[in-house]
């Protein structure tokens, strides 16, 4: 918000999209005139009191938004993304293509390119044209999540009595990648896994845990920041693909050939490309499957949980 309101007296129209089942409650705010602490960002996420979300695309226009305004020229719309803490982070590799399908449908853009501003940067989304009859939220959207960066220092990830070392990647958000002999090795995942030296991630950290199912193809879980165990990460699976590439002895800036890896979630299915300039491209469907109107009582700046 852009000091223009506090406090909501009429019902705010939402959205609820999800892309590989990593759900995400969607809020409309073109002009930004909508406040959302953290505190009304983790109501509308709570899955008994309120809509229920993995977390929450605030969409703004870029010129609307202190954080996103540099980027107007080149983006016109911003993503501020909030995890269902209320937390707010860099990147959001699955909300952002559903962010673009948000887009589409409101007919604010069309299938082909678009900029989307984050606060990771702008990110280039291809929407793909639907077959005819398709249904409207038919074919996959890519996104260019920009390069990974590979940290030297590592983490070990602990759960109950396993510990693993880690990979650890920034895809404009941080991850720490587990290689494990079985996904149910890292446990219920209810709380977050422990990790040392926890001075590496002073803000916290995006945990993946990853087995191989094939010639580049591997299956992952994880456990994120701010959100707890989700049905998909699309940062997390870009993180994953390109930890596994390394590991195989794979780079594409040294052999010049993109290099495309399978990464199955609980949620479904992404593909993750890394191409020899480093650009890491991200493939997969993001769905609307619902909308309607916020009762005010949610959007309250109070710290009352709703009974
Ligand atoms: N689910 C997202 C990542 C959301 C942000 C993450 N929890 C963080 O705090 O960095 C994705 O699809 O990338």
């Amino acid at each position: 918000m852009d000091g223009v309101s506090t406090s909501q007296t009429s019902a705010v129209p939402f959205l609820k999209g999800h892309g590989t089942e990593n759900d995400f409650v969607i809020v409309p705010d073109p002009d930004n005139v909508i406040d959302l602490p953290a505190s009304v960002v983790g109501r509308l996420c709570d899955r008994r009191a309120g809509i229920g979300g993995d977390g929450l695309l605030h969409v703004v226009r870029s010129a609307a938004h202190p954080e996103a305004r540099a980027m107007a020229d080149e983006a016109a719309w911003f993503m501020d993304y909030r995890n269902a803490d209320g937390s707010i982070a860099e990147m959001c590799g699955n909300g952002v293509r559903v962010f673009a399908r948000y887009l589409q449908r409101a007919g604010h853009v069309e299938s082909g390119d678009l900029a989307v501003a984050t606060r990771g940067g702008v990110k280039t989304v291809h929407i793909a044209k639907a077959a005819p009859d398709s249904g409207a939220d038919a074919g996959d959207i890519t996104v260019s999540m920009g390069r990974a960066a590979l940290p030297g220092q590592t983490v070990t990830v602990t759960v109950q009595e396993h510990s693993w070392p880690t990979q650890n990647v920034n895809m404009g958000n941080p991850h720490a990648v587990a290689f494990v002999e079985h996904l149910d090795d890292a446990g219920n995942l209810y709380a977050e896994p422990s990790f040392s030296p926890a001075a590496v991630y002073p803000d916290g950290v995006n945990i993946e845990f990853v087995v191989d199912r094939g010639e580049r193809h591997v299956a992952m879980r994880v456990h994120e920041r701010g959100s707890g165990e989700t049905r998909s990460c699309g940062t997390g699976a870009c993180a994953v693909a390109v930890a596994a590439a390394r590991r195989d002895g794979i780079d594409p800036a040294a052999t010049g050939v993109p290099v495309t890896y399978t990464v199955d979630l609980p949620g479904g299915r992404l593909m993750i490309t890394e191409r020899p300039d480093g650009e890491v491209e991200m493939t997969g469907p993001a769905v609307i499957v619902a909308e309607g109107y916020i009762e005010p009582a949610l959007l309250a700046q109070t710290e009352t949980p709703l009974g």
